[in-house]
């Protein structure tokens, strides 16, 4: 009698936690499984990532859990995050996945995270800047940061959000408003940059991109993306034209892929890639590992503008140590020259975003 309880009890419990979930209000179904699963979950870091639907955002969901460093993944947006997280759930890896829908959920999608990802924002289309989309992404950046300032002040901040070179001054200044910022735990994602950097120069020496460490600093946008090829590691050498050819590429890879793309969306899965890898990254770095090293676009003594990306040391508390830029060439210290001028710019109409609204 007592086993045959028992089993009536176990199927159940069962058919709750199948019964579909049909609900554009937050995914209440979605949620119970991820509790049900949660009791068997992996020890590991709470990860949200928010833009969790769109073009990165799934891929991105994708790769994350995956990821053995994490235990729990939230995935967040103002639409479809039902359906990519049931998709998502369903694979046999570690990380709990839960599903939030709509600004009402934001402040749950949040509570607890070590690492937010920000992904959320419209994309280019061809003949558009990154600048272009400062009108729409810098509010939906501003409402997110809003969230992460109330609901989990001390996670790591990944920003993708476009134009990069404004966003993360917004973020930084909704954080100072809400009192917790921490100029260690906000880092502008430019990963893309390096690896194109890295696939582009491979390219040029025939050898395999995995070999090749291209430093690329500045910003993420045009000019203000600055390739040190004087610093590749291996060591090697270019030509003026390789240099201007590299140079020229590395600056207009996103470009190259928005026209490709041709109205549809810009990149999104070497994004996702490379997004996943810095946060990879800051994952071991909270993890308390050494020598954990990524270009980073952060707040910034290296130059005379408050936040500019070079290479960083990431650790338990984020961005630990920012490194100098090291000895350039005369290209590049004409690059950083023209760099400097327009990212001046670009951050300042981030800051005065969120100040001319006091
Ligand atoms: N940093 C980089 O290197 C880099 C590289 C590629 C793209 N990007 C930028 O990333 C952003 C996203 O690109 P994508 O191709 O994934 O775009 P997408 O349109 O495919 O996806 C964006 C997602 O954001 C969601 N969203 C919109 N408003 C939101 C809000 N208030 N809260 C939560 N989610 C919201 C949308 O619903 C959508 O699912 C763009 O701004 C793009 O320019 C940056
Ligand atoms: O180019 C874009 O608009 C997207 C992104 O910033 C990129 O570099 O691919």
């Amino acid at each position: 009698m007592e086993a045959h309880v028992g089993a009536n009890q176990r199927i159940a419990r069962l058919v709750a936690h199948l019964r579909p979930s049909n609900s554009q209000e937050g995914g209440d179904g979605v949620l119970e499984r991820g509790e049900c699963r949660a009791k068997g979950g992996a020890p590991g870091f709470k990860v949200a990532i928010l833009g969790a639907a769109g073009g990165i955002g799934q891929p991105l969901a994708l790769l994350m859990k995956i990821n053995p460093l994490v235990s729990v993944l939230h995935l967040y947006d103002v639409v479809n995050t039902p359906g990519v997280t049931a998709d998502v759930s369903h694979m046999d890896t570690g990380a709990v996945v839960r599903g939030f829908l709509g600004q009402a959920q934001l402040e749950s999608a949040l509570t607890g995270m070590d690492l937010v990802i920000i992904p959320a924002g419209v994309p280019r289309k061809p003949g558009m800047t990154r600048d272009d989309l400062f009108k729409i992404n810098a509010g939906i950046v501003k409402t997110l940061c809003e969230g992460i300032a109330k609901a989990c002040p001390n996670a790591i901040v990944n920003l993708i959000s476009n134009p990069v070179n404004s966003t993360v001054a917004i973020a930084a200044e909704v954080f100072k408003k809400a009192g917790t910022y921490d100029p260690k735990k906000l880092l502008g994602v430019t990963t893309l940059d390096v690896a194109r950097a890295n696939t582009f120069v491979a390219e040029v020496l025939g050898v395999d991109p995995r070999e090749v460490d291209v430093p690329v600093v500045g910003g993420h946008a045009g000019v203000t993306i600055l390739p040190l090829l004087s610093q590749v590691k291996p060591p090697s050498s270019f030509t003026a034209e390789e240099t201007a050819y590299l140079t020229d590429r590395i600056q207009n890879g996103g470009t190259e892929v928005v026209e490709a793309k041709a109205g549809t969306g810009s990149a999104t899965l070497s994004m996702a890639y490379a997004a996943a890898k810095f946060a990879n990254s800051c994952l071991r770095g909270l993890k308390g590992e050494a020598g954990v090293v990524e270009c980073s676009f952060v707040d910034s003594q290296v130059t005379e503008l408050p936040f500019f990306a070079t290479k960083v040391r990431l650790g338990r508390a984020g961005a630990e140590e920012v490194y100098q830029l090291g000895p350039l060439n005369e290209y590049e210290r004409i690059g950083l020259e023209k760099a400097k001028k327009e990212l001046a710019g670009s951050i300042q109409k981030g800051i005065d975003f969120i100040r001319n609204q006091a």
